[in-house]
């Protein structure tokens, strides 16, 4: 049996660059098993948290920990800003990168299905370098959806798309990541209303994280439902303030 997905402690975590502290003493728990969207303003520091929360980089200050006592090592796919392609492997081998790494005969079947389910079927062939923008960071996300792992990071894994196929990303992410303890960094307040189980906003310098509501029903919620697009207003206005 699977065991369930950890949550993560964040324990007095702080990072400096150079003398001025980017956040200090950030305490937080990341709920298992839901998908917690982090927004703020640029440069706040959100892709320099979730790349600790990541192990991609050491805090200067305090720990960031699974709540199940185990590493959190071998347990996190990442999805950043960039897609990190390798351009002289095919779309397809981009997509079993990490079985091949790890000496795992690749699951061809499984890697097309998500090619299918991203709208990049007919291009499993094709180079990187043929691909638009959009595409590229779609086949990121089918190498993301490939890993099968219990936490996902993600950062603005949708900014690249045009707003429709935005939206039908968010909701298979929303439906295949479910029940996975996933952290999603977005500059979107329609996308963290449809998605989020659980919504941070990080402000101030240094930064501090407060916790916001969230829209009633089940992620992924529709478009254009009533509590969303008032949500989604409301956290436009706070961002704004
Ligand atoms: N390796 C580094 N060395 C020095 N400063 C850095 C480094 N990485 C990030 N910074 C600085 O830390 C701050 C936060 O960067 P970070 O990328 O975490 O912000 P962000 O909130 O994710 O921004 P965005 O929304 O634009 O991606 C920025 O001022 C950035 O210049």
């Amino acid at each position: 049996m699977t065991p369930p997905p950890p949550g993560i402690r964040l324990e007095g975590v702080g990072l400096d660059f150079g003398n001025a502290p980017l956040f200090r003493g950030l305490d937080l728990l990341v709920a298992a098993g839901h998908m917690t969207v982090l927004l703020g303003a640029s440069g706040v520091g959100k892709t320099s948290l979730l790349r600790m929360i990541g192990g991609l980089a050491a805090p200067d200050y305090g720990r960031i920990t699974a709540d199940d006592d185990l590493p959190l090592a071998g347990r996190v796919a990442w999805m950043g800003q960039q897609d990190l392609l390798l351009p002289w492997a095919s779309v397809l081998d981009n997509v079993t990168l990490g079985a091949r790494l790890r000496g795992e005969r690749p699951d061809l079947d499984r890697a097309r299905h998500l090619l299918g389910c991203v709208g990049l079927a007919d291009q499993a062939a094709a180079l990187p370098a043929a691909l638009s923008g959009g595409m590229r960071q779609r086949a990121a996300l089918a190498r993301v959806l490939y890993e099968n792992r219990p936490v996902v990071l993600m950062d603005e894994p949708f900014s690249a798309l045009d707003s429709i196929t935005r939206a039908r990303m968010q909701d298979l992410a929303g439906r295949m990541l479910a029940a996975r303890t996933v952290v999603l960094i977005t500059h979107d307040p329609l996308e963290a209303c449809r998605l989020a189980d659980a919504m941070l906003l990080m402000a101030g310098n240094p930064a501090t994280i407060t916790s916001l509501a969230v829209p009633e029903g089940a992620a992924p919620r529709p478009v254009d439902a009533p509590a969303v697009l008032s949500a989604q207003a409301s956290l436009l206005r706070r961002m704004m303030q």
